[in-house]
């Protein structure tokens, strides 16, 4: 039995850190594992200007503790009305990594998205043109869909046909769901890749419902049926270049979960890493976790490796039930249970 493994320090190509307190209290725990994380921009105000991305790229520096080597990496939230030319010079400017689509009012923080991808034909083909990623929030918003069946639909009314439309767009499908994103990102061409969270590799959509109602496994997209998560799990430890880590670590705090109308999102960040190797090594895959990890992201980004390693080692980790005070509490994915590995002190 493996009772340590050393990996190259991972990153977390999909995060939220949130801003103010919450920043303060939760941008440690990416840091301390990861040495880059793509920064979600669905604050409020969205983060829509390269101004806007610099300003709130300090503020994450001024949160994350002297003596660790983090760097955040910005994205810029796209809108109706977005001008490519600012999207065009934040990328030339080493401001904007890549650029998020969230379908309007698909999710927490989603209501300037965007309406009518047709609005964005100028966009997308700047950003085909300069080479910056595109990162979706995979779900449509017509009442009419199934909130279960959101992701797989905007896979074939939305997805294929942009994929089809920019060839040489690189797109990123953000933490998947289903067998149905499998599929498509497996037989897109390698400018198609895709994210996956723990939870998603983790949880059924049982864990939400059955013995009564879990606010805090509840996140979008939604987890699905079994099946959809054995395809998501099976994709993500397949060593495959086209899935990487993206934790989809979404903090909100505790009576924002539990209420009447609890908010979509799993706070995963502070056992990230080693929620990963656990699933990994039950599936006998811990040769692949460093692929996942910590390869195949910056490939797909164009982006070097990091040089320094961390440490995994077997040993009892038990997550607390809740963590941070007042309006910092929250509950952590996996809370009152005990994970197995823990990143050992750099
Ligand atoms: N994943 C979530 O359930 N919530 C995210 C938004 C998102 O990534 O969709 C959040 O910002 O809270
Ligand atoms: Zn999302
Ligand atoms: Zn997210």
């Amino acid at each position: 039995m493996t009772d340590a493994i050393t990996i190259r320090r991972p990153d977390d190509w999909h995060v939220h850190l949130r801003d103010g307190a919450m920043l303060e209290a939760v941008a440690h725990y990416t840091a301390r594992q990861f040495g880059r994380a793509i920064i979600m921009p669905n604050l409020t105000p969205p983060v829509t200007t390269v101004a806007a991305a610099e300003a709130y790229r300090q503020r994450i520096m001024d949160a994350v503790p002297e003596g660790i080597d983090f760097t955040p990496l910005m994205t810029c939230y796209l809108t109706d009305s977005i001008d490519p030319a600012e999207i065009a010079r934040g990328h030339a400017a080493d401001v904007f990594t890549a650029a998020k689509l969230y379908p309007a009012n698909a999710t927490t923080n989603s209501a300037h998205g965007v309406t009518d991808i047709r609005k964005l034909t100028g966009v997308l083909e700047t950003m085909q043109e300069i080479g910056m990623p595109l990162l979706i929030h995979g779900e449509v918003t017509d009442g009419d869909v199934d909130i279960f069946d959101r992701e797989a639909v905007f896979i074939e009314r939305t997805l294929a046909p942009l994929v089809r439309d920019y060839p040489a767009l690189k797109v990123v499908l953000e933490h998947i769901t289903t067998a149905d994103a499998v599929e498509f990102v497996n037989d897109a061409s390698d400018n198609v890749a895709a994210t996956i969270t723990p939870q998603h590799m983790i949880i059924n959509r049982n864990a939400l419902l059955v013995g009564g109602m879990r606010p805090h496994n509840f996140c979008l997209p939604v987890a699905k049926r079994e099946q959809h998560r054995l395809a998501v799990r099976k994709a993500g430890i397949s060593g495959s270049a086209k899935f990487f880590l993206g934790t989809d670590s979404a903090p909100h705090e505790i009576s924002a979960k539990e209420s009447a109308c609890g908010c979509a999102g799993i706070f995963n960040a502070p056992y990230a890493i080693e929620t990963y190797a656990q699933v990994f090594e039950d599936e006998g895959a811990l040769d692949k976790l460093e692929a996942f990890a910590s390869l195949n992201g910056p490939a797909f980004y164009g982006l070097p490796v990091n040089e320094a390693t961390i440490t995994l080692e077997r040993a009892e980790n038990p997550v607390p039930a809740t963590l941070g005070e007042g309006e910092t509490r929250v509950v952590p994915f996996h809370a009152g249970e005990t994970l197995r590995w823990k990143l050992a002190a750099a």
